[in-house]
C-alpha cells in the first residue's frame, strides 16, 4: 500500500471552500480524510470541537508550535490556526489521502516541507461576489469582515504559488473539478 497524497486546499474567507468540501468528501473513490486544525478562533454556531477544528487558548497554541506538533501555522486576523503534525502522519501512512484546508501562509510552508503536496487555489468569481458570500454567512463582526476582505485581495496575489486554480462559481462544477484533479494524481500514483 502507498503512502496517502497530500492535498493543500486554499483560498480567501468565503471563497467557499467549507461548501465545495461538502460535495466530494464523500466519494469514496477519492479515500479522503480530512484533517481538524487547531485554532485559538472562538467556535461559531454549530462548530464542534474535534470536528470543525480543535478549539484552544493561545497558551497551548504556543506550547504546541514549541514542541514542533505542528506541520505548519499561521497567524489570521488575530488568531492562531494550525496542523497538527502527527495526525497528517498517521493517516497518510494508512493509506488516506489528506485534506488540508488553509490560508496561504500555512499553504507556503507546506509546500516548502513537502514539495509534492497537490496545491488547489479557490478563486471567487469577482471580489464582488466575495464580499457578497463573507457577508451572507453572518458568521464575523463588520470589523472582522472587513479585515477579511482585505486580506484576501493579498491572498490572491499568492494564486501563481499553486499548481491547480479553481473557479467557485458554480460548487458542484468546482467539486468536480477538484475531484478530477484528485482522482487522476491517485492514478499517476498507482501508476509509479
Ligand atoms: N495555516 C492554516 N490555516 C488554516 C488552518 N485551518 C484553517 N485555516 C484557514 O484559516 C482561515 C480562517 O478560517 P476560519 O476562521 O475557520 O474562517 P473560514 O475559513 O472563512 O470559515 C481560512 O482561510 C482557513 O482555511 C490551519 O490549520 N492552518
Ligand atoms: N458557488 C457559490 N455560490 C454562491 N454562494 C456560495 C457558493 N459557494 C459558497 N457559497 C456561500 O458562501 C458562504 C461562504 O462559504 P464557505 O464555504 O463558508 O467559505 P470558506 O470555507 O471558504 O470560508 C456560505 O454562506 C456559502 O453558502
Amino acid at each position: 500500500m502507498s503512502r496517502g497524497l497530500l492535498i493543500i486546499l486554499s483560498g480567501p474567507s468565503g471563497v467557499g471552500k467549507g461548501t465545495i468540501r461538502q460535495y466530494f468528501e464523500s466519494n469514496a473513490r477519492l479515500n479522503l480524510a480530512y484533517s481538524t486544525s487547531m485554532t485559538t478562533r472562538k467556535p461559531r454556531n454549530k462548530e464542534v470541537d474535534g470536528k470543525d477544528y480543535f478549539f484552544t487558548t493561545r497558551e497551548k497554541f504556543q506550547e504546541a508550535i514549541k514542541k514542533g506538533e505542528l506541520l505548519e501555522y499561521a497567524e489570521f486576523v488575530g488568531n492562531f490556526y494550525g496542523t497538527p503534525l502527527s495526525e497528517v502522519e498517521r493517516l497518510r501512512d494508512e493509506g488516506k489521502n489528506v485534506l488540508l484546508e488553509i490560508e496561504v501562509q500555512g499553504a507556503k510552508q507546506v509546500q516548502e516541507k513537502c514539495p509534492d503536496a497537490i496545491s488547489i487555489f479557490i478563486i471567487p468569481p469577482s471580489m464582488e461576489e466575495l464580499e457578497k458570500r463573507i457577508r451572507g454567512r453572518k458568521s464575523e463582526p463588520e470589523e472582522v469582515i472587513q479585515e477579511r476582505l482585505a486580506k484576501a485581495a493579498n491572498e490572491m496575489k499568492m494564486v501563481p504559488n499553486y499548481k491547480y486554480i479553481v473557479c467557485n462559481d458554480d460548487p458542484k462544477l468546482a467539486a468536480e473539478l477538484i475531484e478530477t484533479i484528485i482522482l487522476r494524481h491517485i492514478e499517476l500514483e498507482e501508476n509509479k
